[in-house]
């Protein structure tokens, strides 16, 4: 087969497959279009042709799909959220759903699928590989870098830059009124986007779904910026602690009597360019899964981690835990004095 290769000459060499599909799962996450772009354009590459399923699973239970050629991604590297639109899709926790997208994949000719998401996505990949034998293999792609097995997901750098944007505006403000402020940042299950914003931004401290006693935690912060005759202060919290920023915001005004003022950034922090970081790591770990799926690996995330391309296998990566960096959470109290 003659295939294209970037210097636009011909090569003659036939790939270990004729056709993959690419979806896109979960919340979307700056770089997930460069991540499209990767895939669809090293396929092509390699004499493969794709197929995007839009809407995630929910798209591929109902067969929603065409096929991507180069041309196709033009222009999509510097976008937020996805061309190929993502969904939550209850229907694929079910066998039965799985089976109905395991056969438009077999009608369609597609012999392996790229999955562009988060740990949920990745367990839907799994079932679709253990129950039909389809060749998966899973892109991390989410704001939260929640996933063991690669140094960082495709949007989390972007999601950092956006949440600290706000953070440094909410500081004037915060100082100009001499105020508390709480800034509750996206994290369900994760602290890592709030550790890098605290630190990132200075705060004088940061409550993360990891802390081990979260409650006895938010006294002793109280009582230390008290103490310290702060005027202002930026605190943050990861939704995914207990009770969110409300609740931080709530003891913190009930054990001191101070105004607090509680800004959630929501989803905000999903959109947007995608900053080079993301970039970068999208295209490498598009090309990667392309390049995995035609070396006949299956069930296993393409990452990054020790200065090259990372091949863990998909249970993996949701079983073992990724945990916030100690030190970098050691070195936010120190700074915060
Ligand atoms: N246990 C499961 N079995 C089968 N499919 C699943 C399972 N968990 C999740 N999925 C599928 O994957 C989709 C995405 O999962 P989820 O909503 O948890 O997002 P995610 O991929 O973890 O990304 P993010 O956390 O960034 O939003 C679900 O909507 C569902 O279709
Ligand atoms: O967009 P939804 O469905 O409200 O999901 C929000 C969740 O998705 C994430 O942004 C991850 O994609 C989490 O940080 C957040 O908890
Ligand atoms: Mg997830």
């Amino acid at each position: 087969m003659t295939t294209q290769n970037p210097t636009g000459s011909t090569s003659t060499s036939t790939p270990s497959m004729k056709r993959i599909a690419v979806l896109t799962s979960g919340g979307d996450a700056p770089g997930m279009n460069a991540a499209i772009r990767a895939v669809v354009r090293s396929a092509t590459y390699h004499g493969v042709e794709v197929v995007g399923v839009r809407r995630g699973f929910q798209g591929l239970h109902e067969g929603d799909m065409r096929l991507l050629g180069a041309r196709d991604v033009a222009n999509i590297i510097q976008r937020g959220g996805t061309i190929l639109l993502t969904a939550r899709s209850r229907t694929w926790r079910s066998p039965e759903g799985r089976a109905l997208g395991a056969d438009y994949l077999r009608q369609w000719g597609v012999e392996g699928l790229v999955v562009i998401g988060g740990d949920g996505s990745f367990h839907g990949a799994h079932y679709l590989q253990e129950e039909h034998g389809i060749k998966v293999i899973g892109v991390p792609g989410t704001i939260d870098n929640d996933l063991y097995g690669t140094d960082h997901t495709i949007g989390y750098f972007t999601a950092v830059e956006t949440a600290l944007d706000a953070v440094d505006k909410l500081r004037d403000t915060a100082a100009s009124h001499e105020r508390i402020f709480v800034v509750e940042v996206m994290g369900r299950h994760a602290g890592h986007i709030a550790l890098d914003v605290a630190v990132a931004g200075g705060a004088e401290e940061v409550f993360l779904p990891e802390d081990e006693h979260p409650d006895q935690h938010i006294a002793e912060v109280v009582r230390s910026s008290v103490s310290k005759g702060k005027a202002s202060s930026i605190i943050i919290v990861a939704e995914g602690y207990p009770g969110g920023g409300m609740a931080v915001t709530k003891a913190i005004e009930e054990q001191t009597g101070l105004e607090v003022r509680l800004s959630i950034l929501g989803h905000i922090q999903r959109g947007g360019s995608p900053v080079s970081s993301d970039r970068v790591l999208a295209s490498r770990l598009g090309e990667a899964a392309v390049e995995a799926l035609l070396a006949g690996r299956s069930n296993v995330m393409v990452g990054r981690g020790y200065g090259g391309t990372t091949y863990t296998p998909l249970p993996e990566t949701w079983e073992k835990r990724k945990d916030v960096s100690r030190d970098l959470y050691r070195c936010a109290k120190v700074l915060s004095i």
